[in-house]
């Protein structure tokens, strides 16, 4: 069926489309004899000449070859490699535009998805959105090269300087593609980390084959400490995570509270704006100093230990022992031994075996949202008070849907933009029960 309509549809024809709207991937909508056809590129008002590489029965997907008609909202994209790579889709509009359409993306999942009917609070955006990222994965060829995943494939894109990463973190990556020639020719992936000093880790990731040794390249650790990477990582002989060389201790201040982190715990990727969030969640969880408050997907701990100091006890749940291990210690930094404690497992199964009733649930599960055995639970435990972090709002919308129709109201959303000139948006709610 698919075949036949793009042998009707030869993918050399050039076609006419005018864009619609922009969807939640960044890409333009408009309709090409009632077919629903998605052009990454293209911006509402914008006429674009495209050719079609996708056909399905209900929509197609084109390529933008020109654009006829320019949309007022057009920006020149800052980033030389804008169209080839996947990091970034919205670099080809302002940043206001990008925040009205994060909005509207909200504002859709939560009433088609959730069916809730809800006034969304205007996006907290950044007053200078560029150099935000404190992580980068780059992929590495055998020449040495580094780089990012074009899109969806395996292919490099290969950058002079990443826009999103600070001055210092993109000068780490053009010592790492100086010095890493000949040596550690097995690392197929670095990421690096910076904390709000400047400072930096680097994980090396590759095939357990030997130990990594900094008496390998010498030149290199040398180079990295002076531009402020204070630890390596890798992996032992049996593949398990390894300091390399440095420090091994690395933290991060939020909120003016500091964190360890290790390199294989979640941290939010953008600094600035997780101070933002986070004080949404704290004004929502809004504890008074008598609440048992549980924290889902606690990573290492920051959530739980910004609540500790005012709730009568903090239970985080997470299931990376990376994290729980650094959020044990992060307790015991922030004075906060006594009012948390940190359980590790899945919270699914985690949150069953507590004996404890929360009056406060503060998550923020990954993308794929709440499994369905926690919502039902938190169903069955009704805290009075929920604040939901998500960095996706479909599966926001869809949790949020089950939760409202089990006796939940929304009070609040507050979407912030955390990654910006991408189509990601982290959102805030506050739901309370009736
Ligand atoms: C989006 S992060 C949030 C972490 C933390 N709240 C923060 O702001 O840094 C999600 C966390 O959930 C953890 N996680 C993912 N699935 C999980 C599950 N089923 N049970 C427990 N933890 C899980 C991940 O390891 C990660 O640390």
């Amino acid at each position: 069926m698919n075949d036949k309509r793009l042998d009707n549809n030869p993918t050399d024809e050039k076609l006419t489309v005018e864009c619609l709207r922009l969807i939640s991937d960044g890409s333009g909508v408009g309709y090409l004899n009632g077919i629903a056809t998605f052009v990454p590129g293209l911006l509402p008002g914008e006429i674009g000449e495209v050719e079609v590489y996708e056909a399905k029965k209900k929509w197609q997907r084109a390529r933008l070859l020109r654009v006829i008609k320019r949309s007022p909202e057009r920006i020149a994209a800052p980033c030389s490699v804008f169209e080839e790579c996947g990091g970034c889709q919205l670099q080809h509009t302002t940043y206001e535009e990008t925040l009205v359409w994060k909005q509207r993306w909200v504002e859709d999942a939560l009433s088609r998805i959730g069916k809730i009917s809800v006034e969304v609070k205007p996006i907290h955006g950044m007053a200078s959105p560029w150099c935000y990222r404190n992580k980068a994965s780059l992929h590495r060829e055998p020449t040495g090269k580094l780089g990012y995943y074009k899109g969806k494939s395996k292919e490099l894109v290969h950058f002079s300087e990443c826009l999103l990463l600070s001055e210092r973190m993109n000068r780490w990556i053009r010592l790492a593609e100086e010095f890493l020639t000949d040596s550690f020719a097995e690392i197929h992936t670095l990421s690096f980390r910076e904390n709000t000093k400047g400072e930096g880790l680097l994980l090396l990731e590759g095939p357990p084959t030997k130990a990594l040794s900094a008496e390998d390249n010498p030149e290199f650790f040398e180079a990295l400490f002076k531009e402020g990477v204070r630890s390596v990582w890798g992996t032992d002989s049996e593949g398990n995570l390894a300091l390399i060389w440095g420090e091994e201790r690395f933290s991060q201040t939020i909120l003016d509270m500091t964190f360890e982190v290790s390199p294989l715990s979640f941290l939010q990727v953008n600094s600035l704006q997780t101070d933002v969030l986070y004080s949404h969640v704290l004004d929502g969880a809004a504890l008074t100093g008598e609440e048992i408050v549980w924290d889902l997907y606690s990573g290492i701990g920051t959530l739980a230990l910004a609540l500790a100091s005012k709730a009568q006890k903090v239970t985080g749940i997470e299931e990376n022992p990376y994290a729980v291990d650094n959020a044990i210690q992060n307790a015991v930094n922030n004075n906060a031994v006594g009012h948390v404690e940190f359980l590790m497992g899945k919270v699914e199964s985690r949150m069953t075996k507590i004996d404890e009733e929360p009056d406060v649930v503060v998550l923020d599960p990954p993308r794929s949202g709440m499994h369905p055995a926690v919502v039902q639970r938190l169903l069955e435990l009704k805290p009075q008070r929920i604040i939901y972090v998500s960095c996706d709002p479909g599966t926001l919308a869809r949790d949020l849907g089950v939760l409202t129709q089990g006796g939940y109201a929304v009070e609040s959303v507050q979407p912030v933009d955390m990654f910006p000139w991408t189509m990601h948006t982290e959102c805030c709610c506050l739901l309370e029960h009736a």
